[in-house]
C-alpha cells in the first residue's frame, strides 16, 4: 500500500507553483466532446489520476487524445459510443459530466450511476431535472442512467433546487447545442463554471451570465475545437497557503488568484496570517501565534467545502476554540477521527465541529478518507512531533500534482513509499497487510489479484473471498 511519510517540524519557505484546476479541467475535457470540427488543445492540464480517468472515458467514447507537457489534444469529430464504462465512472463521479455533451452531440447517453462517496450521498437529481426540462427522456435501471432525445434538445427555463456545480456544468454543456434559449436559475457561481463558459464561448457557444446566479445559453448549430488554458487550482493554492501558515512559514504561492480565494484569505487574515498579493500570486507569512475563528462552508463565493479539512488542521494549531460548520456535504468530517489519532481535540455535533486549538500534535499512522482529508492530514503532519504515515493516498493522487515534491521543495521532510505491485499481464497484484488495507490498495484498479499474504492468514480462503466481496463488491477482483 502506497503511503506518504512526513516528519514534522520544518518551517516552509520558498516558491510553489500551482497546477491547473482539477475541477475546471474535468468539465472542460468533457466539453471537448461537443467539437464536431477541429482539434481541441487544452493547456495547463494537471497530471492527476482524475485527468487520466476522464481521458480514458473520452477514449472509450471514440475521441482520440494525446497528452504531453501538460497539454492535451482531443479530436472528437467521430464518436463511436454513447456509453461511459462502469469501471471508469465508479472511479470518479465527475465522469457523469459527459452526459450533457453526449446528449447534445449524439441524442443519447448511457452512464452508470455514480453513487455516493465518503463525503456524502451526492445525488444527481438536479442534472436529470435539467435534461428532462430540455426534452430528454430519462431511464433508470440496472445501475445505469440512460437519457435520450428525438431530435435536438429544446431550450428551457431550469431552476436548480441547490446551486449544484456539476448540474450547472452538465446542463450548460447540454444547452449549447439545443434549439432556443436555456436559462439556469440558482446556478452555481464557482470560478470553474466561468472557465467552462469561457471555453464553450471560444468554441462558438453563446453563454452569458456565468459567475452569477442566472446563466442564459442561446443554442447554436455547431461548435469547433479551440485552444484553451485552464485556470489555476484554487483549492491546491489554498492547501499550500495553509501548509505555509501552519508551519509559521513564508511561502509564495505562484499562480494563486486572490479573487478566487477571497473567503480563504479573509479567514486566514482574521487568524493573523499575513497575505499579500504579488504580480504572480500570493505571499503567505505567519509570524505570530494564530487565533481560532469560526468557519461555515457555503457555495461560492462562500468558504469552499474543499478547503474545510485543511482549514481544520490550521485551527488545531491555533489558539482558542473554533467552530466549523459544513453545510455543503452531509458527511465531510471523516478526517476528524484521523486528526484525533494525532492528538487533535475535536468534537463533532451533527454538521458542526468544535476544535480546541493549541494542543501539540503528534505523529501517527492515519488514513486519508477522501482527497482533501489526505491533504489536511499532510498539513497537520508538517507540525506534528515525529513521523506521520498517511495511507489512502490514491485519494490525494486524484487532485494534487506531486504534493511530496512541491512540499519538499519548500523544506518539508516528506517522502512517498510506493506499494509493492507485481504486474502480471493485465492484473495488478496487491500486497498489503489486512483485508481493509488490501481492498483499499485495490480500489481504482480495473483488475486486482489480492494475494493471500495480504489477508489475515488465520482466515481461510472462502471466508477471505466473502470479506473482500463485503468490503467492496468488484467482480474482477480475485483472491489467490
Ligand atoms: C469535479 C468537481 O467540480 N467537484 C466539485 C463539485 O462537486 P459536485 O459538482 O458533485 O458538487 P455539487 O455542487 O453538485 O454538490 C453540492 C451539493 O448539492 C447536492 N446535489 C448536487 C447535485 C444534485 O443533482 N442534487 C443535489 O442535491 C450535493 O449532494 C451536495 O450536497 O462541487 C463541490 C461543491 O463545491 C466540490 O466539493 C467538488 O470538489
Ligand atoms: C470532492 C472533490 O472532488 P470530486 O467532486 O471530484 O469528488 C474535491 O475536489 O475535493
Amino acid at each position: 500500500m502506497s503511503k506518504i511519510i512526513v516528519r514534522g517540524g520544518q518551517r516552509l519557505v520558498g516558491n510553489v507553483k500551482v497546477s491547473g484546476a482539477k475541477n475546471a479541467v474535468l468539465p472542460i475535457l468533457a466539453a471537448t466532446l461537443l467539437a464536431q470540427e477541429g482539434e481541441s488543445v487544452i493547456a495547463d492540464v494537471p497530471f492527476l489520476d482524475d485527468v487520466n480517468t476522464i481521458q480514458q472515458v473520452l477514449g472509450a467514447l471514440g475521441a482520440s487524445l494525446s497528452y504531453e507537457n501538460e497539454t492535451m489534444r482531443i479530436s472528437a469529430q467521430q464518436l463511436s459510443s454513447y456509453e461511459a464504462p462502469y469501471n471508469l465512472v465508479r472511479k470518479m463521479r465527475a465522469s457523469f459530466l459527459v452526459m450533457g455533451p453526449l446528449l447534445a452531440r449524439m441524442g443519447c447517453a448511457r452512464i452508470s450511476l455514480p453513487g455516493g462517496c465518503a463525503i456524502g450521498t451526492r445525488p444527481i437529481d438536479q442534472h436529470l431535472k435539467g435534461f428532462e426540462a430540455m426534452g430528454a427522456e430519462i431511464m433508470l435501471g440496472h445501475g445505469f442512467i440512460e437519457a435520450r432525445t428525438s431530435g435536438r434538445l429544446k431550450g428551457a427555463k431550469i431552476y436548480l433546487d441547490v446551486a449544484s456545480v456539476g448540474a450547472t456544468e452538465n446542463i450548460m454543456m447540454a444547452a449549447v447545442l439545443a434549439q432556443g434559449t436555456t436559462t439556469i436559475e440558482n446556478a452555481a457561481k464557482e470560478p470553474e463554471i466561468v472557465d467552462l463558459a469561457n471555453y464553450l464561448n471560444a468554441m462558438g457557444a453563446v453563454v452569458r451570465g456565468a459567475g452569477t446566479g442566472v446563466i442564459r445559453i442561446e443554442g447554436v448549430d455547431k461548435l469547433v475545437g479551440v485552444h484553451h488554458t485552464v485556470i489555476p487550482d484554487r483549492v491546491e493554492a489554498g492547501t499550500y497557503m495553509i501548509a505555509a501558515a501552519i508551519t509559521g512559514g513564508d511561502v509564495h504561492v505562484e499562480g494563486a488568484i486572490a479573487d478566487h480565494l477571497a473567503p480563504v484569505i479573509s479567514k486566514m487574515e482574521e487568524m493573523g496570517v499575513e497575505i499579500t498579493e504579488t504580480e504572480t500570486g500570493l505571499r503567505v507569512r505567519a509570524t505570530k501565534p494564530l487565533k481560532g475563528v469560526d468557519v461555515k462552508t457555503l457555495p461560492y463565493p462562500g468558504f469552499p467545502t474543499d478547503m474545510q479539512s485543511q482549514m481544520m488542521a490550521l485551527l488545531m494549531a491555533s489558539e482558542g476554540t473554533s467552530v466549523v460548520t459544513e453545510t455543503v456535504f452531509e458527511n465531510r468530517f471523516m478526517h476528524v477521527e484521523e486528526f484525533s489519532k494525532m492528538s487533535g481535540q475535536i468534537k463533532v455535533e451533527g454538521r458542526t465541529a468544535i476544535i480546541s486549538g493549541g494542543v501539540p500534535l503528534v505523529g501517527a499512522k492515519v488514513c486519508a478518507t477522501d482527497l482533501r482529508a489526505g491533504a489536511a492530514l499532510i498539513c497537520a503532519a508538517l507540525i506534528a512531533d515525529g513521523d506521520t504515515e498517511v495511507t489512502g493516498i490514491h485519494h490525494v493522487d486524484r487532485g494534487y500534482v506531486d504534493i511530496t515534491g512541491k512540499l519538499s521543495s519548500l523544506g518539508a521532510i516528506i517522502e512517498r513509499h510506493e506499494a509493492v505491485e507485481q504486474a502480471s499481464s493485465d492484473k495488478v497484484h496487491v500486497l498489503a497487510t489486512g483485508v481493509e488495507a488490501a481492498v483499499s490498495a485495490a480500489v481504482g484498479q480495473p483488475e486486482a489479484v489480492i494475494a493471500a499474504a495480504s489477508l489475515e492468514p488465520s482466515i481461510e480462503k472462502p471466508k477471505r473471498e466473502k470479506e473482500v466481496a463485503r468490503l467492496k463488491p468488484q467482480p474482477t477482483w480475485a483472491v489467490t
